[in-house]
C-alpha cells in the first residue's frame, strides 16, 4: 500500500494522537482514558462494556464445497463469519504472538523509537481514529504497510530480521488466504470475473498491487476495565478485515440490530472475517460493514492482529451492477481513503446517492 501514503499525508495526524500512555507506569485510570462520563459515551451507554451477550458466529470450513454460499449468506446476516481449515499453520500464529510480545514488552521509550511520524503509515503508535474521540483508547498498536525494516532497526540493531521475516511471512499467507476468500465471496454475488480487473482470479502479469496492511493490536491489562476502551467503534475501510485473536481473552463486540453489542468469543484455530466498507459499497448495500470495538481485561493483556486487504489504490470501487439502483457513487480507492482519513464516521454516507 506504498502508494496510498499520500492519502494519509493528506490527513496527518497530531503527535500528541500518535504517543500511546507509558501503560507499565500506571496502577490507575487517567483521566484521559476514563470514557465513562465523556461526551464521546460509548455509544450504546446501557450496554455493559463486559459480560454482553455472546453469538455464536458462523463457522465455515474453507474445504467445503459450499463455502462460496455459505459466506456469501453470512455477509448478508452477519457483515462476518470465522474460517477453519484455512491452511495457515498454528506455528505462524505462534511467530507473529511471540514477536509482537516482545516488542509491546519493551519499555515505553524503547517503543518510541518506532513511533510512526505524523503522516506516515507504518509504526508503533494509537489507532488511527484517535483524533475523532475525546477520550484515549487503552490499546497501542503497531501498523505495518509493506515492510517494518526502518522502524524495528531502530530498535534491534542485532535481530531486527528476525521480526522483520515473521512479519513478512504473516502478511504473505494472510495475502493468499484473502484472495482466496474473496473470490468464493465475490463469487456469492455472482460477479461477472472481467467487470473487476483487479480480482485475484482474473489476475494477469503486471497486475497492481493491492492495498493491504497488517495491525498488530495489543490491549494491556488494565485497572479499571468498565471505565476504558479498547477501540472505540468503528468499521474497516478495506474490502475485507482478517482478524487473529490470541489466546483465549475476549474483547472483540460486535453492535447487533435489535441486540447491541454482543461478544465474538475467539475460536482457537479460526480468523474472524468481516466485511469493510468497500465490500459494503460492492455488494451495493447488500454485506453490512458491522460496527465493532475491542473492550479489555483487567488481569490478561490482550493481543489481535488485523489484516486489512483492498483492491490496489488507483482502481475504482462501485456497486457490482446487480439490477437494483447503484446506492454508492463510485469513486477510487484512493479517495475513500482520504475521505475516511479526514472524516471517519461520515465517509459512507458522503457517497451515498440513495
Ligand atoms: O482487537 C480486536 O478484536 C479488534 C481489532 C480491530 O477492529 C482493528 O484492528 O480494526
Ligand atoms: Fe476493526
Amino acid at each position: 500500500m506504498a502508494n496510498l501514503s499520500e492519502a494519509y499525508e493528506s490527513a496527518p495526524v497530531q503527535t500528541h494522537h500518535i504517543i500511546p500512555l507509558d501503560f507499565q507506569s500506571v496502577n490507575h485510570v487517567p483521566e484521559s482514558h476514563s470514557w465513562s462520563n465523556s461526551d464521546d459515551s460509548l455509544p450504546v451507554q446501557s450496554q455493559p462494556l463486559v459480560n454482553c451477550e455472546q453469538i455464536s458466529l458462523p463457522i465455515i470450513d474453507l474445504g467445503d464445497l459450499d463455502a462460496s454460499k455459505m459466506m456469501g449468506q453470512a455477509c448478508e446476516s452477519w457483515g462476518m463469519f470465522q474460517v477453519i481449515n484455512h491452511g495457515i499453520p498454528l506455528t505462524l500464529f505462534r511467530d507473529v504472538e511471540s514477536e509482537a510480545r516482545a516488542f509491546f514488552s519493551l519499555a515505553a521509550e524503547e517503543k518510541m523509537k518506532a513511533l510512526r511520524s505524523p503522516s506516515g503509515v507504518t509504526g508503533y503508535g494509537v489507532a488511527r481514529i484517535a483524533p475523532f474521540f475525546n477520550k484515549v483508547m487503552w490499546h497501542e498498536g503497531f501498523t505495518i504497510v509493506g515492510s517494518p525494516v526502518d522502524h524495528v532497526r531502530e530498535i534491534w540493531p542485532e535481530r531486527y530480521h528476525r521480526f522483520c521475516e515473521v512479519m513478512e511471512a504473516y502478511q504473505k499467507a494472510m495475502k493468499e488466504l484473502s484472495e482466496r476468500l474473496l473470490d468464493l465471496i465475490l463469487k456469492s454475488l455472482g460477479t461477472p470475473e472481467e467487470h473487476i480487473e483487479w480480482l485475484p482470479s482474473v489476475a494477469c502479469q503486471g497486475r497492481l498491487a493491492p492495498c493491504t496492511a497488517l495491525q498488530l493490536n495489543s490491549y494491556p491489562p488494565c485497572p479499571g476495565p468498565t471505565q476504558v476502551i479498547g477501540l472505540a467503534p468503528h468499521t474497516d475501510s478495506y474490502l475485507i478485515t482478517i482478524l487473529h485473536q490470541v489466546g483465549n481473552i475476549n474483547g472483540l463486540q460486535v453492535l447487533m440490530e435489535g441486540t447491541g453489542w454482543v461478544l465474538i468469543v475467539p475460536l482457537e484455530g479460526a480468523v474472524v472475517v468481516y466485511v469493510g466498507d468497500m465490500l459494503h459499497i460492492m455488494s451495493n448495500g447488500l454485506f453490512p460493514s458491522m460496527l465493532h470495538r475491542a473492550v479489555v481485561d483487567n488481569t490478561r493483556h490482550r493481543l489481535s492482529f488485523a489484516y486489512f486487504y483492498g483492491p490496489p489504490a488507483d482502481s475504482s470501487i462501485s456497486p457490482i451492477p446487480r439490477g437494483c439502483p447503484s446506492q454508492f457513487r463510485s469513486m477510487t480507492v484512493r479517495e475513500y481513503i482520504e475521505m475516511k482519513a479526514k472524516d471517519f464516521k461520515g465517509a459512507l454516507s458522503k457517497i451515498r446517492v440513495v
